[in-house]
């Protein structure tokens, strides 16, 4: 099986890696299932990653219908250990201009029918998750951001991304809530991902590209599906350039990451009760605790 310990989710607008080289494209299937779409395996800067369309290259999936569990146990089998998302956001603050890039280092859960889970079926484990985001990884992917100097885009290091379950946007009243309680931006795909990396034992931090002022900013339009994909297509050739120097930085050197133990006091089952079936289903995932 082809091996990369980086891996890069793309999300709107952001369907391919240009700057692959020696590309090799694997249909990857899993105990939960096929991912979105085949990973695109290619070289980046030296180093092999894998690259996942979250929706399908065509994006054919709503967030509600992604797989996400197939989604991350396929980086797990490929070998990824740090994974970098990217993804459209709208902006719940004045100050992050769409086109700006931020770092988030939280989340809020307003999801409602994912699965975001790869325990169950006889095995009980619950991972810390106070701090979502890989915070070294994160501060690789700042400092990449910072370097490149991009024209008109500010860096927001940290902040909250509200994960909603869509695929409506948010009403005025939802969106000045969220603005109530401090939050910073808002999607609908980034929590499901980072809490299932983390129980894979993954790094993962999100480069959140706004797009939109979400609706509640009365000197702009409310969100619409055009804004947010034109400012993403304004913004790919960037985001590429970010997660290409993340992956130049992360190779050479990369850091240590405490979700890389994420595991070791989360499980509450005692492996010799887990069932036979369970055990074969999460082995890539136990396989260090068996
Ligand atoms: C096309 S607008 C809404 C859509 O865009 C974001 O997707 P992703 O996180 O994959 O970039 C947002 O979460 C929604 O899924
Ligand atoms: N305003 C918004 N709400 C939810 N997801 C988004 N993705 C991009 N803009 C968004």
């Amino acid at each position: 099986m082809a091996e990369a310990q980086i891996g890069i989710i793309g999300g709107s607008g952001l369907y391919k890696m240009d700057a692959l080289k020696d590309v090799e494209e694997v249909q990857i299937q899993t105990p939960f299932g096929y991912p979105s779409d085949a990973l695109i395996m290619g070289t980046l800067e030296g180093t092999r990653v894998a690259f996942l369309a979250r929706h399908n290259r065509n994006h054919t999936l709503l967030p509600s219908e992604l797989p996400f569990r197939a989604n991350i146990y396929a980086m797990k089998q490929l070998g990824v250990e740090y994974l970098i998302s990217a993804s459209a956001v709208g902006s719940l603050k004045e100050e992050v201009k769409p086109l700006d890039m931020v770092v988030p280092d939280q989340f809020i859960d307003r999801t409602k029918n994912r699965v975001s889970t790869f325990f169950g079926e006889g095995i009980v484990a619950h991972i810390a998750f106070g701090d979502p985001i890989c915070r070294n990884l994160a501060g690789v992917l700042a400092d990449a951001i910072a370097s490149l100097n991009l024209p008109n885009v500010s860096l927001h290091q940290g902040g909250t991304y509200v994960c909603m379950e869509g695929p409506a946007f948010s009403t005025k009243a939802e969106s000045n809530l969220y603005r109530s309680w401090g939050a910073t931006v808002i999607g609908m795909t980034n929590l499901p991902e980072a809490k299932l990396a983390r129980e894979a034992e993954i790094a993962y931090a999100t480069l959140a590209l706004a797009t939109d002022y979400d609706c509640w900013h009365s000197d702009h339009d409310s969100v619409t599906v055009d804004m947010v994909v034109s400012n993403l297509q304004r913004n790919a050739v960037n985001a590429q350039k970010v997660i290409q120097e993340t992956v130049r930085r992360l190779s050479e050197n990369p850091p240590p990451s405490t979700a890389h133990s994420a595991l070791k006091y989360a499980i509450l089952t005692p492996l010799d009760k887990v069932p036979a079936a369970t055990k074969e289903k999460l082995g890539l995932i136990l396989k260090k605790y068996i």
